[in-house]
């Protein structure tokens, strides 16, 4: 998973600072330096035992300075300063702490971190990192622990570059070599590379120690135990806050623990065979290391930065100037004897200062994350949009006080019955006394007038009894009753009250119906315990009202007003009696008020008032049927006209819109309630309705024929049935319309996850393109930088000094001939004019190097070509190296005797050994790292060969016109497309 991690997939990452991002966080990627540090261990056993000198000393946290012995005088740099210094006594904890705690952490919140060790041979790098790497998994888990608000997720992986072949450590059965990938969006993969995870902390350590058993070590003269790879382990934590919360973003990023091999001279750990074979490699590798430092450390746009030189390089490039804080711990050894080495190591560390990462957070949504996200964010969305548009809450809440109110209705309905029943025995019960006392005393006159009254009543006219004549005689016959006695009209008043009491309850009952189930209908639409209790109600009053009114025609026909005193004075009673129950008549007036004021207050709480205006026509075939209902349910508002009179409640918005003008009623035929005695089942009665378009339907209904005036209409009885209908109707189309913006509000809700779903595809595509430009525009740089390099700030001599000494490692590697060794030494000495010539052999020899490396001992290669071209191999090279050095023996009687022999003492050669001159030559150009020892043998080389004799030294020798060979050479000698040709590049 190595590319997953270090470039967790760039598609979904996002530049953000966490608030607690370890060294302040910064927005989006942030420049910072590497950390380099140094740690000087103690003198070990070995160099204890051969009295080795300490050759360097801490002089403060930052310092650290070379203690030259009195008699040299070296022009080298004495002292070095770095981020942080640890001397001998500085345990493996402090360096964690002051050196890379800081940076190691930075993984926890996002942002990618490696730490290395770098160092000779037997410096102390698996010592340093193996406690490093303890003490950042103690840290780790401690963070977890407490950070618990946080999933956390490590994985682990291992693997060692060895002989550039790089190894699974967690998988070492497979024992073969895995691929690198180049994954345009993760960056370089290691294929196939196991990754476990990480159970827990001890889990965790078992892990690292099954990766460390893996890895290839061995016996060499400097380290017992020497590591002879390049060991990464990598843990990538992944942390997303819990489920919970709203975040759909992890935190990702890797964390890479790097042992690398040490540098090492071949003299030195006395290599061959298998270990030299080793050496060549890890020693190509750190040179790669080493030049990837050294552009870096002149800035990103010094040229190509040759991270795929080696694999150590190219799984590391996030690490090495990209998106990774980076901390090195340049390992030294305090002896004399590896000052050379300690310094390079020095000036590697220098290099390394200069060097600049971009980190950045990495935070990656999962597509699980995203989908989980979104869904919740849809849900929200959508209750949201439903409670703004949906009146459902408000609804249930209204029906729940409408079902109240309706209870209530049903309350004071039976109350207003019961009232109503006891009045109507009451008043028969008078009724009866009182015609047993007319009876027994009427006088003629009385009689003639109750008769007459009797006659009008029983015998109405019909339709040709003009109203004024039937008003005309109504008022005789009050006028003749009030003459005679005051009482039995004031009688008749209060029981046509107490009848019209009764007629109006049922009216305001029946209007408070059709309200009610208006409402019901509106918000309860399909809800079928509202409906049935409506229809009970209205079933109830319809019953209520059926019963048998205060028999006018008996009531009246059969009354005698008494004309005595003594049955005044019973009437009077009676009267009084009536008048008594007016506290009964005023409760249920009030009750009506009460179901009135319900009423009203359900009108003012509907959502809107345009309740549909109450038109309906009938037609004419159902008139008849309609007609039998009316005669049972006389209590229809168009039959209140006259009622009106009597009693109004005053204060009742729907009265006072329903009353019809005097002149209305004037101008219209009479209605039930016009006559005093009508016998609504006769057929005249009937004809009469038949023909007068003003009658209408009680509760069942009708209303009228076609071209009744809207006011009569309005006025008009309400088809219950009708109403319903319409009710049912305007309730589908409502629901029909709430389903259809319900269906609306989903589509746009869809349309709002699509887009959502469009848009993070989009940013994903975008982020894609954006790191794919990001290479190209970075080639493109690369290219251009080539051709017009920006001034490098290390000064030139720093630069010089570093490739000579590279060059030099080069050509031992390489097994160059010494000749040319000594005529390109003697040659180019830092002008600044040499600049190119250095950078071409450093190529040159770079990629010999690599060829050989590859190529090892096998078939030698050939210059295509040319049959004749000299052929290159390690084995060749080395026969030729021999040949050289014995050719240079021979010379060596060039030198005078004296001064042969001081060159024989001075380099431990027996001066009377059998193979003095060839022991001595093999001396030469044997240590690159010793730059007095590099400087003898050329001196001695150019002596040998006459190199000083005749000026013979020519740079142009070391041609660079890049033309083809002319005639033989020595491979080494070759130009560069030469080289190129021999590469197959
Ligand atoms: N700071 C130290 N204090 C005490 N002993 C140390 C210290 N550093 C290293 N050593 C010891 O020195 C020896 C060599 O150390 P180590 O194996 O870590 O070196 P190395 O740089 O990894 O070598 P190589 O590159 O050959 O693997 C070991 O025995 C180790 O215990």
């Amino acid at each position: 998973m190595y590319g997953k991690a270090p470039g967790t997939p760039v598609s979904k990452i996002e530049n953000r600072t966490p608030a607690s991002t370890p060294g302040g966080g910064g927005s989006k990627a942030k420049e910072e330096k590497i950390v380099v540090t140094v740690r000087l261990r103690p003198l070990n056993r070995k160099e204890q035992l051969a009295k080795d000198q300490v050759a360097w000393e801490c002089v403060d946290e930052q310092t650290i300075a070379y203690k030259p012995s009195p008699q040299e005088r070296s022009a080298q740099p004495a002292s070095f300063s770095f981020d942080k210094v640890f001397g001998p006594t500085c345990v493996t904890e402090s360096v964690y702490e002051d050196g890379v705690k800081n940076i190691a952490l930075s993984a926890l919140m996002g942002i990618n971190a490696t730490i290395f060790a770098y160092g000779q041979t037997s410096s102390g790098k698996t010592y340093t990192m193996r406690g490093i790497t303890e003490k950042a998994v103690q840290d780790i888990y401690n963070h977890i622990k407490n950070t618990p608000e946080r999933d956390f997720t490590i994985r682990m992986s291992g693997l060692e570059i060895y002989n550039e072949n790089v190894r699974d450590l967690l998988n070492s059965e497979s024992g073969r070599s895995l691929k690198l990938l180049d994954d345009p969006e993760k960056g370089t993969v290691v294929e196939k590379l196991v990754e476990e995870t990480a159970s827990d902390d001890t889990h965790l350590r078992q892990l690292i120690s099954v990766c460390e058993a893996q890895r290839q070590v061995g016996e060499t003269a400097l380290n017992d135990t020497s590591s002879r790879s390049h060991q990464i382990i990598r843990l990538t934590i992944q942390s997303t806050l819990h489920e919970n919360s709203d975040c759909a973003r992890s935190f990702v990023a890797s964390l890479n623990f790097v042992d690398l091999a040490g540098s090492e001279r071949a003299s030195q750990t006395h290599a061959d065979g298998t270990r030299l074979r080793e050496g060549c490699h890890i020693n190509l590798s750190l040179m790669t290391l080493t030049t990837v430092i050294r552009k870096l450390s002149v800035g990103k746009r010094s040229g190509h930065i040759p991270y795929r030189d080696s694999k150590l390089t190219r799984i590391l490039q996030h690490s090495l100037g990209g998106n990774a804080r980076t901390a090195i711990i340049c390992t030294l050894s305090p002896a004399l004897t590896h000052v050379e080495q300690s310094r390079n190591t020095l000036y590697f560390a220098i290099r390394a200062k200069e060097v600049t990462n971009n980190a950045q957070v990495n935070m990656v949504v999962s597509d699980k994350q995203l989908v989980k996200h979104l869904q919740k964010e849809v849900a929200r969305l959508e209750a949201e949009q439903q409670r703004s548009t949906d009146p459902s809450s408000d609804k249930d809440l209204k029906i729940q006080q409408l079902e109240m109110e309706v209870e209530e209705l049903r309350r004071q309905r039976d109350l207003a019955k019961y009232e109503v029943d006891e009045l109507r025995r009451k008043m028969e019960e008078e009724q009866q006394q009182v015609s047993s006392k007319v009876e027994e005393s009427t006088c003629p006159s009385v009689k003639k007038c109750l008769s007459y009254s009797e006659s009008l009543l029983l015998k109405p006219e019909g339709k040709d009894l003009k109203r004024s004549e039937k008003i005309r005689k109504m008022t005789t016959l009050r006028q003749s009753m009030r003459s005679s006695s005051a009482a039995p009209f004031t009688l008749m008043h209060e029981i046509r009250k107490l009848e019209h009491l009764q007629e109006q309850l049922g009216e305001e009952a029946n209007r408070a119906l059709e309200v009610l189930q208006k409402e019901v209908a509106c918000h309860r639409l399909g809800n079928q315990d509202a409906a049935e209790t409506i229809a009970k109600l209205q079933a109830e009053i319809r019953e209520m009202r059926s019963l048998p009114q205060l028999p006018k025609e008996v009531q009246i026909g059969s009354v005698m007003i008494p004309t005595n005193k003594s049955v005044s004075a019973n009437l009077k009673e009676e009267i009084t009696r009536l008048h008594s129950q007016g506290s009964t008549i005023a409760n249920l007036e009030e009750q009506l008020e009460n179901v009135q004021k319900s009423i009203d207050k359900l009108m003012m709480s509907l959502p809107s008032n345009n309740t549909p205006e109450l038109n309906f026509e009938s037609p004419a075939s159902n008139s008849k049927s309609q007609h039998k209902k009316k005669k049972t349910l006389p209590l229809s508002p168009s039959n209140s006209g006259i009622r009106q009179n009597f009693i109004r409640s005053p204060c009742s918005p729907l009265s006072s819109s329903r009353q019809v003008s005097e002149n209305d009623r004037e101008n219209r035929a009479p209605e039930n309630g016009d006559v005093l005695v009508s016998n609504v089942n006769s057929q005249q009665e009937y004809a009469k309705q038949q023909t007068t378009p003003l009658k209408s339907e009680e509760c069942g209904g009708v209303s009228s024929k076609e071209g009744v005036s809207p006011g009569y209409r309005r006025s008009s009885s309400v088809n219950m049935k009708k109403m319903q209908k319409m009710f049912q109707n305007a309730a589908e189309e409502n629901v029909r319309s709430i389903r259809a913006y319900v269906t609306e509000l989903k589509e746009r809700v869809a349309k709002l996850q699509y887009q959502k779903q469009l848009l993070v595809c989009q940013v994903l595509e975008l982020e894609a393109n954006e790191a794919a430009g990001y290479n190209i525009e970075e080639e493109e740089e690369e290219e251009t930088m080539m051709i017009d390099p920006v001034e490098p700030q290390v000064p030139w001599h720093v630069t010089f000094r570093e490739q000579r000494q590279q060059i030099i490692e080069l050509w031992d590697i390489c097994y160059v001939p010494i000749i040319h060794r000594t005529q390109f030494y003697l040659l180019f000495k830092g002008d600044p004019a040499d600049e190119i010539y250095m950078e071409v052999e450093l190529r040159r020899l770079t990629w010999l190097q690599q060829h050989l490396a590859e190529l090892g001992d096998a078939s030698p290669a050939r210059v295509v070509g040319a049959a004749d071209e000299p052929t290159v191999s390690l084995s060749s090279s080395r026969r030729a190296l021999k040949r050289e050095r014995e050719f240079l023996a021979k010379r060596l009687t060039r030198l005078g005797v004296e001064e042969r022999e001081a060159w024989l003492m001075k380099w431990d050669v027996p001066l009377d050994g059998k193979h003095r001159r060839l022991q001595f030559i093999s001396k030469l150009w044997r240590d690159p790292h010793d730059s007095r020892h590099v400087q003898e043998s050329a001196e001695i080389v150019a002596r040998l060969v006459g190199l000083y004799q005749g000026g013979n030294l020519s740079k142009e020798m070391f041609e660079l016109n890049f033309a083809p060979p002319s005639g033989k050479r020595p491979w080494w000698a070759m130009e560069w497309n030469q080289i190129s040709n021999l590469l197959n590049l």
